[in-house]
């Protein structure tokens, strides 16, 4: 008994240290600083101007001496499967380790290969000895849209360091590594998410959970029975109909590139930090890629033009300790337009081809306008958190999440 109240207060210990020292490695940082909440005689924008690059440092960050630095070819079918490894036994967990994001093959060549990328910002860490890879951190290009700014920015993702070589101080130098490539490639702002505050959240988005398969997440423990509810009614309250209901609701094709990036760029213009999408990164980004990204478009019969947009991205989960069920097949909402359609029947329309290609759940994060569906398309609020980050860029005010219309993967 006192031994267990013991670990528990170690592990009490050690966790707020790790939080001290997570603070005090962003507090040395040029990101916004939690004591600059609310000053608004600091100007929006940049918060430390470029260095010539020749004075950025040309050498990587020393690493404990039995580490190494390597650049992750993910081309390359043995390295992505390592990563892909690595992820799959590291990364993320739910606050109760019951779940941990299965990121497939195909989906991080897709998240990691858009167009401009760098293969020298695909960052692994590996033991000198034995090779084997236990860190990662990743960056890729993006321009970004601040109000009227376009800002080319890192969108850095991906951070796992393997569980047995937690509070060794590994992220704080893959950061600092990640953030030096970038440097090397002039560009000076990064764009960032985590279930965790640090300095400092431009906004803070909830997930919603839009159940799809009720009896399975209840049999995993990813939803509870609700109160004065049986299965069969709860069954009964998720179900879809089986066909969508749009008309000229079908498949994204190449040939709806250029329609699609016209609709969209007009959609996200209208909010705060949006990324400035070109044709080439919607063929990139939102062309269907099985298994990897869903993309559908409305088209009118009358005038074949298309007038709606919606897509949502597949990230399993893998179930840790269930018998009955290894993963979690879970679509996350990712980009949606409606010029004509009402949204709300646009979003029942993705939830009803997800059930179609037997997603469990559907998530949704509370940004753009998504929450005007949210609740009536009974999607139920999770437990999670998202918070998004910029790197060397202050924003006046800390944003609604209606005012923001960036999905990172
Ligand atoms: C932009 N990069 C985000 C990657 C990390 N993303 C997607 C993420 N970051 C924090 C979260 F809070 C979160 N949640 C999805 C919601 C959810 O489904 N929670 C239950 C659950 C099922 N599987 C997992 C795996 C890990 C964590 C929670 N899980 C909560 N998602």
């Amino acid at each position: 008994e006192s031994d267990l109240a013991l670990d528990e207060i170690t592990g009490k210990v050690q966790e707020s240290l790790g939080l001290e020292k997570r603070h005090k490695f962003w507090e040395s940082q040029p990101v916004g600083q939690f004591k600059d909440l609310g000053d608004t005689s600091l100007p929006e924008g940049p918060i430390e101007a470029p260095t010539p690059l020749s004075e950025v440092k040309q050498e990587p960050y020393n690493l404990p001496t039995m580490y190494e630095w390597i650049t992750c070819d993910i081309d390359s079918d043995e390295m992505c499967t390592e990563v892909y490894n690595l992820l799959a036994n590291n990364y993320v967990e739910d606050d109760e380790n019951m779940f941990r994001f299965n990121y497939s093959k195909e989906f991080l060549r897709w998240a990691l290969r858009p167009p401009g990328y760098f293969k020298s910002w695909h960052i692994g860490v590996r033991v000198k000895s034995s090779k084997k890879l236990v860190a990662f951190i990743t960056g890729v290009p993006a321009r970004i849209r601040v109000r009227d700014e376009i800002v080319t920015m890192a969108e850095v993702n991906f951070l796992c360091v393997h569980k047995k070589l937690r509070s060794k101080r590994l992220a704080p130098v893959m950061i600092k590594e990640v953030t030096r490539r970038v440097h090397l490639e002039n560009i000076w702002q990064a764009a960032y998410t985590a279930g965790i505050i640090i300095p400092t959240p431009i906004t803070s988005c909830q997930y919603w959970h839009r159940s799809l398969n009720p009896k399975k997440l209840i049999e995993v423990g990813f939803s509870r029975l609700g109160p004065r509810m049986t299965m069969s009614r709860t069954i009964k309250l998720y179900k879809l109909p089986e066909s969508t209901v749009t008309p000229g609701f079908r498949k994204m094709g190449l040939h709806d590139v250029p329609a699609v990036t016209h609709i969209l760029r007009n959609y996200l213009s209208r909010f705060v930090v949006a990324p400035d999408f070109s044709e080439h990164d919607v063929e990139h980004w939102l062309l269907p890629t099985e298994g990897v990204i869903d993309s559908y478009v409305a088209e009118s019969s009358k005038t074949h033009e298309i007038t709606d947009f919606c897509s949502f991205y597949t990230l399993p989960s893998s179930i840790l300790g269930n018998k009955n069920h290894s993963t979690l097949k879970a679509a996350y909402s990712y980009y949606n337009v409606c010029t004509k359609t009402p949204l709300l029947q646009l979003m029942n329309d993705a939830l009803i081809v997800a059930k179609q290609k037997e997603f469990d759940v559907f998530n949704a994060l509370d940004v753009m306008h998504n929450d005007t569906f949210l609740k009536e398309l009974k999607f139920g609020p999770g437990d999670g958190s998202l918070h998004y980050y910029l790197y060397n860029y202050r924003i006046r005010h800390t944003l609604k999440p209606s005012e923001l219309g960036l999905v990172l993967l």
